[in-house]
């Protein structure tokens, strides 16, 4: 469904991506993981059209789209999220889903259906008339959800949709986002919790300044030393080997 081939994005002298390839095949959930600036929103942003990319290529289902502006983007069906949301603060939640909904449906009340189903699907069937002011972060992030998806996408972009979530909250998203892929949309993910990472995703690629360091099922890409490294620090993969860090901390 995505491919993305040699992406590099510069900002000054910095790379933030460097030479970063990975491709997302439809109907998986696939993680995109990697410490603190890793590059990973730069990346995302890059697929997305909200950045040019120095170089590199990104084919949407077969199309090439790199360089593409972001809305001819969402019309082919790759929509992002962001990590900090802004919804319409004294709209409704109802009336914030809908805004996506018109990109999709341009009948005012086949728009505003739409929203309502989304807005059940997500969990938010009881809160539609609240303004979204009103929202804790949980419900913030859900409604971030929400507008995307309403949107429908055929490939969405999460990025880091469960940061500031509590444990029984993140229980919670993850249903909803095996609930979404489940419904036929493919999804790519930026998250640092590592629970949800591990129980949603099938394949896993590691950024570290810039480069895709590793790649692979869950478990393989945990455990591989240059991703312990990456984390902790120059030998805390031989450390670990030896007892002298806690697995946890990883
Ligand atoms: N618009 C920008 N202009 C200049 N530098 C930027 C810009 N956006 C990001 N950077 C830099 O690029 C690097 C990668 O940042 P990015 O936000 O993509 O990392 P990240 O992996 O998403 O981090 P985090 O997990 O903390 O969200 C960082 O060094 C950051 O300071």
């Amino acid at each position: 469904m995505l491919k993305v081939e040699g992406l590099t994005k510069i900002f000054g002298g910095l790379r933030a991506v460097d030479n970063a390839s990975l491709e997302v095949p439809e109907g998986r959930i696939v993680a995109l993981i990697g410490p603190n600036g890793a590059g990973k929103t730069t990346l995302f942003a890059s697929i997305a059209g909200f950045h040019k990319p120095n170089s590199g290529k990104v084919t949407l289902l077969g199309q090439d789209i790199t360089g593409m502006a972001v809305h001819d983007i969402a019309r082919r069906g790759m929509v992002r999220t962001f990590q900090i949301t802004q919804p319409f603060a004294k709209l409704s939640v109802h009336e914030n889903i809908a805004v996506g909904a018109y990109q999709r449906f341009p009948r005012r009340d086949e728009a505003w259906e739409h929203a309502r189903r989304i807005g059940e699907q997500v969990g938010m069937g009881a809160m539609l008339e609240q303004p979204a002011a009103d929202l804790t972060v949980a419900g913030r992030k859900r409604l971030e959800l929400a507008r995307t998806l309403a949107t429908g996408p055929k490939l969405l972009l999460l990025d880091e949709v469960m940061a500031g979530l509590n444990p029984s909250e993140i229980v919670e998203i993850i249903e909803i986002i095996q609930k979404i892929r489940a419904s036929g949309v493919t999804v790519l993910l930026i998250e640092h919790v590592m629970q949800a990472v591990m129980s949603l995703s099938e394949h896993i690629y590691v950024l570290s300044y810039g480069k895709i360091i590793a790649e692979g099922a869950p478990r393989e890409v945990v455990s591989n030393p240059a991703v312990i490294e990456a984390y902790l620090g120059r030998g805390a993969a031989e450390k670990m080997a030896a007892g002298h860090v806690e697995a946890s901390h990883a």
